[in-house]
């Protein structure tokens, strides 16, 4: 069977699916709240009704005690409308527990799926979407969407039940006076489909300017340096502040157009009450009509009122979340372009023998300019490859191939006699260990960042690490020690520190394979000579690339691979490239001098 169709994209949805794929993924969480939200909308229905019970009760009091002066009746409907008051009470407030469990479960939920879902993208996938764009998705969007499932099951199904409810009882009341809502409703009703027909694009734009703003932030404080070093602050603050007027213009465009329904319809509804009373008032003098029912019409009248407001409070929710509801659907809904085989295979053996069988890549797939070509070679387990180029030539995105962040596009790259792509990712990446060109440390104490690489090493395992990469020693020094604690991205060390814990972090690992991509570019030389003298007694066994633009560290490795502009230019010993490739010649003069060669 080809590889190709053992491969099996992993998708969520299938492609038969019916519903918007977009929203497909809120399916996954109605079977297991939906319990919860039915109960939830049971007591919003008690709650209701006894909303709608009141006026009725208070005209009663009025005409059939007030009016007639009889006590009794007062106290006997008194009591009464308190039961009913007390019976809507208390469906509230289990309602408002009930409401509250659901929108946060179903919130931290979504929260950590879509967190899942952006951990097993490929590097090719995450970039579609820039990363503010991804934290505003983690955090706004998810609330945005977790705040309409609160609010429906707080007020919204409330509100449509008081509004038909008071209309059916202010109907059943006075059945001429109710004519009135045959003006009234349509109206409303219009009003309210403008609202979310207009509302809906601002809203959408209001999340893409928190993205833009989400990323100049970003992009501020991870380059905060560079920024001072350049004193560049105008020229960011300018940056910052046009993101920050765009935001506020929309959100204030958005707002406007909101603002002007929400008056629209009280104006309607008041207009409805000045109706009822002008013309309840004629019955009422006409001896039609009892003053109690007036008064219960014109509570009714507010209940509609009090009811709309929610729906179009609920329906700005609803616009704002449909719009968030997509984004998060962008993400839930990207097919991972990494295929992941149906039955990975396992290698026999585990020496972290890597073969590269004619190898092209490109980062963009479709026409994009190659940046490997007819790239041939194969490492021995526990031989150490020097990798050695000018910038740009092709050595970082060499040996990402070997951990599959990226897919070759022609050609394959074997870990262990097995196609990486026939493999499971995760058994791939447990054979192997690297130290990326960008350093990555993480807010927490030393210790913990080197245990990044064994979760369970032991403390001699963590410091024999440490002593292979030169990082013990300065350790010890500090007064807190392996205790210390890093701000975030190790900020409190300096660049050859960060790099030499990073290191311990990759050799504490002990794995077969290990990547070194120009990892001590920041260390001075004699601290790199002496890095190179221990590491050598410890990565015995594995197999090593180097990557480095100097040619003192790679000198030593048993085979050195010079990359020029993506092609192999030569390839072998130090000694065999001074002789016989130019290109490794002209680095090696470039850096020791003329009279070297
Ligand atoms: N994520 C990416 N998307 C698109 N192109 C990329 C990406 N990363 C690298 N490239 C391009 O690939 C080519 C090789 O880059 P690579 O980082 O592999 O070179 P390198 O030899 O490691 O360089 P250096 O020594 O400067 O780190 C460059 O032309 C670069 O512009």
């Amino acid at each position: 069977m080809g590889l190709k169709r053992r491969m099996d994209l992993r998708r969520m949805g299938s492609p038969g699916d019916e519903v918007d794929p977009i929203f497909a993924f809120l399916k996954k969480y109605i079977p297991k709240y939906w319990k919860l939200f039915c109960l939830a909308v049971a007591c919003l229905t008690v709650e209701a009704i006894c909303d709608l019970l009141q006026p009725t009760i208070m005209a009663r009091i009025i005409d059939h005690g007030v009016a007639t002066r009889r006590l009794d009746s007062v106290l006997r409907l008194g009591g009464l409308m308190l039961t009913v008051t007390a019976l809507g009470a208390a469906a509230a407030v289990g309602r408002n527990i009930l409401s509250s469990r659901v929108s946060q479960r179903f919130g931290t939920e979504l929260r950590s799926d879509l967190f899942r879902q952006i951990q097993s993208l490929s590097l090719e996938n995450l970039n579609r979407f820039e990363t503010g764009s991804l934290v505003t998705r983690l955090t706004n969007d998810v609330t945005q969407v977790q705040n309409l499932v609160n609010g429906l099951m707080r007020i919204f199904v409330k509100a449509p039940l008081v509004c038909v409810g008071s209309i059916a009882m202010a109907t059943l009341l006075n059945p001429h006076l109710a004519l009135i809502f045959i003006v009234v409703v349509p109206v409303i009703g219009s009003l309210m489909f403008l609202n979310v027909r207009i509302g809906y694009p601002f809203f959408r734009k209001v999340q893409r300017m928190i993205d833009g703003l989400n990323s100049v932030i970003r992009e501020y404080l991870s380059g905060v340096r560079v920024v001072k070093a350049f004193n560049r602050f105008e020229y960011e603050t300018e940056r910052f502040d046009r993101a920050n007027r765009e935001l506020a213009g929309v959100t204030t465009a958005a707002t406007r157009v909101m603002a002007f329904f929400t008056p629209g319809i009280t104006l309607t509804v008041n207009l409805g009450i000045i109706a009822v009373l002008w013309l309840g008032g004629l019955r009422v003098s006409g001896g039609q009509m009892p003053v109690g029912q007036v008064m219960a019409f014109v509570n009714y009248l507010i209940q509609i009122l009090g009811s709309l407001m929610t729906i179009s409070f609920v329906f700005n929710m609803l616009v704002r979340a449909r719009a968030s509801g997509e984004r998060i659907g962008a993400v839930m809904a990207e097919r991972n372009t990494m295929a992941v085989p149906e039955r990975p295979l396992r290698p026999t053996e585990g020496g972290g023998r890597v073969e590269f069988d004619r190898v092209a890549f490109a980062y963009h797939r479709d026409g994009g300019e190659p940046v490997l070509r007819e790239i041939s070679f194969g490492a021995a387990p526990g031989e150490t490859v020097g990798i050695i180029g000018s910038t740009g030539s092709g050595k970082s995105s060499l040996v990402g191939l070997i951990p599959r962040f990226y897919d070759v596009t022609a050609g394959a790259v074997r870990v262990d006699g097995v196609d990486v792509r026939e493999m499971a990712p995760e058994q791939l990446r447990e054979r192997i260990a690297m130290v990326p060109q960008q350093n990555v440390l993480f807010s927490g104490t030393i210790l913990e960042n080197i245990r990044w690489g064994k979760p369970d090493a032991s403390a001699a395992e963590v410091e024999a690490a440490a002593r292979a990469a030169q990082a013990h020693e300065f350790i010890a020094a500090m007064p807190e020690g392996y205790q210390t604690v890093l701000g975030q991205g190790g900020i409190n060390l300096s660049g050859g520190q960060k790099q030499r814990i990073a290191i311990a972090r990759a050799l504490v690992k002990r794995p077969s394979l290990l990547i070194l991509d120009d990892s001590t570019s920041a260390v001075d030389m004699a601290t790199e000579a002496r890095i190179r003298a221990a590491m050598k007694q410890y990565v015995r066994g594995m197999t090593c690339f180097l990557i480095s633009q100097r040619i003192v560290s790679v000198m030593s490795a048993d085979r050195i691979i010079v990359l020029d502009n993506g092609v192999v230019a030569g390839m072998g010993s130090h000694e065999q490239l001074l002789e016989s490739c130019p290109v490794y010649q002209d680095i090696y003069r470039s850096q020791l001098g003329k009279e070297a060669v």
